[in-house]
């Protein structure tokens, strides 16, 4: 799967450009987008003996008019049921015109109890909540339980934010063109989609060089080439050492899975920086991580001049009843290097002052990462999170810029941003990581690898990609324990991907 993002703009651009450029013109295109969804449903519905096609008005629907074409010809029954005519002088009054079939009205229509229906009403060019016939539609089709094929997109989900505006489609397949849009990857869009295809229709890939997108699908293609593979003049500490702060003795668990998952990832060497009285609990826990006392911020800088770790994590398990914010600020201020990930209570001890973390960071020689859940997002950020106009992408990409960080917005479509404007949504997420710990277990891994001195955005992206392709791999029953031992196998099949491709 390509791995950059186009917005619907950016598509109508891509679409401009290959146009001028030619073979194909805009019916032409039209005629290839119908023909690989008319493909799609053949190879899966063959046997159907009703279809029905659900036309809008736009392009959308002139896809739609060139699906229904090609089934009635491949001798399927194809009903068209049309959301009024398309506008004269159209590729897809082109379309209307070449399909042999008459269109009923979309406010005939009522699905049959698992009908299969095409959705070509709205795709990219959807600028508002649907129409009245065409969201009872939809409603009626998700009552049916109709087996809806997509063009594009779900009709009522917004290309830019994933966002359905009012009712909209639920697909068991959507089959989309050229790139995949953010609202593919963006909830509830994702969900809605079903399956996804990204169908080649002919546009060059040389249009990219002009769009230059900024947003890309968070697969490994993204991050193999800075991916860290150990050499042979590594020792322990030049593979990279992760330190690791504890909370107290009814909260060190957190820190120990972040540190296993960081020794898991491949950095050579992991400390937990454990306060005195809780010691002797992780004491009893670790083996091959190493332990060191540290009791306060100053305990911090003293620790930092005899070895400075190229990556911290803090925040999981630490507890907020202790100074955290001076903590963090300790680090950011003594380190001479590295990445520091703030996860958890590191988060939430600068929801009053979240410019004193930012100031900091930015004139701290560490990189800040950032691994914040909604609502760690929306103490840091509140106006970005309450700001309902902004996509979960902008809003990543909003905080990663006013921060100076490398944010990771977690959930079920993780976005991950840097403040150079590059973004990545995920596209392996899978609900058995909605487990306890599950996060502390991401942020060792990303400390793991920025360790390895990956670069943090790669770092965070990559990390985001193994947590999750982990979970896969174990399925039912998982809990945050199991994931950093399930690293070695993912570890083994990323290194084994040739970096050239
Ligand atoms: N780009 C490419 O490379 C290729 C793109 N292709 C296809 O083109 C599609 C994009 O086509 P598009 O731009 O015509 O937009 P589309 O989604 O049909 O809707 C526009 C129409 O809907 C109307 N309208 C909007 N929202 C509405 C609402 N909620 N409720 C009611 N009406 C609403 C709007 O009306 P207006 O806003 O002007 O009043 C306008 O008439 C794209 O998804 C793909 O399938 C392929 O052919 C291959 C090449
Ligand atoms: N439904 C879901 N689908 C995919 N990933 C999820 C889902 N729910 C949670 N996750 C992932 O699980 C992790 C949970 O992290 P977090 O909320 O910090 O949990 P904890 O604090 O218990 O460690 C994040 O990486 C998040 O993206
Ligand atoms: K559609």
């Amino acid at each position: 799967m390509p791995i950059e993002l186009l917005s619907p703009a950016e598509m109508g651009e891509a679409d401009r450009i290959a146009i001028s450029h030619g073979p194909f013109d805009g019916y032409a295109l039209m005629r290839n987008a119908g023909a690989a969804v008319a493909a799609e449903v053949l190879r899966r519905f063959s046997g159907e003996k009703h279809i029905n096609v659900l036309c809008g008005p736009g392009n959308n629907g002139g896809d739609g008019y060139v699906v229904a074409r090609l089934l009635r010809e491949a001798g399927c029954a194809v009903r068209v049921i049309a959301e009024g005519p398309p506008r004269e002088g159209t590729d897809a009054a082109l379309a209307a015109r070449d399909c042999p079939l008459e269109a009923g009205p979309l406010s005939a229509f009522e699905p049959d109890a698992g009908s299969l229906v095409i959705d070509a009403l709205y795709g990219a060019g959807l600028t508002r909540p649907l129409d009245r016939e065409a969201a009872r539609v939809a409603a009626a089709c998700r009552n049916a339980c109709a087996r809806v094929v997509a063009v594009d997109l779900p009709s009522g989900i917004s290309g830019d934010s994933g966002r359905a505006v009012g009712e909209a489609f639920e697909a068991m397949l959507t089959v989309t063109f050229f790139r995949l849009k953010p609202g593919h990857l963006l909830e509830p869009g994702r969900a809605s989609c079903g399956e996804i295809v990204v169908a080649d229709i002919g546009l060059p890939e040389t249009v990219l060089e002009q769009i230059a997108p900024r947003t890309l699908v968070n697969l490994p293609a993204l991050w193999l080439a800075t991916y860290p593979r150990p050499t042979r003049q590594q020792y322990k500490y030049s593979r990279g050492h992760v330190a690791v702060f504890s909370g107290g003795p009814g909260s060190t668990g957190a820190a120990r899975l972040s540190a296993l998952a960081a020794a898991r990832s491949g950095a050579g060497a992991v400390t937990v920086y454990s306060p005195g009285n809780a010691l002797a609990v992780n004491a009893a826990h670790l083996t091959s991580i190493m332990l060191r006392r540290v009791d306060d911020p100053d305990a911090v800088r003293d620790a930092l001049a005899v070895r400075s770790p190229d990556a911290f994590v803090l925040g999981p398990g630490f507890g907020l009843d202790r100074p955290v914010r001076e903590w963090a600020l300790a680090v950011l201020k003594a380190s001479a290097g590295g990445v520091v990930v703030l996860d958890a209570d590191g988060i939430t001890s600068f929801r009053d002052r979240p410019e004193a973390l930012f100031e900091a960071a930015k004139s701290s020689p560490l990189d800040l990462i950032l691994t914040p859940h909604e609502g760690e997002f929306a103490r840091l950020f509140p106006d970005l999170a309450a700001d309902d106009g902004l996509s979960k992408l902008e809003k990543a990409r909003g905080a990663a810029a006013r921060s100076g960080a490398v944010v990771i917005f977690k959930g079920p479509d993780t976005v991950i941003a840097s403040a150079d404007g590059r973004a990545a949504i995920n596209f392996n997420g899978t609900p058995w990581l909605a487990t306890a710990g599950s996060g502390d277990v991401l942020a060792g891994i990303v400390a793991g690898l920025a360790a390895q001195k990956m670069p943090p955005f790669d770092a965070a992206c990559a990390a985001v990609w193994m947590h999750a392709e982990a979970a896969r791999r174990f399925g039912p029953g998982l809990i945050a324990e199991d994931l950093p031992g399930l690293m070695p196998q993912v570890l083994r099949e990323i290194l084994a991907i040739d970096p050239a491709l």
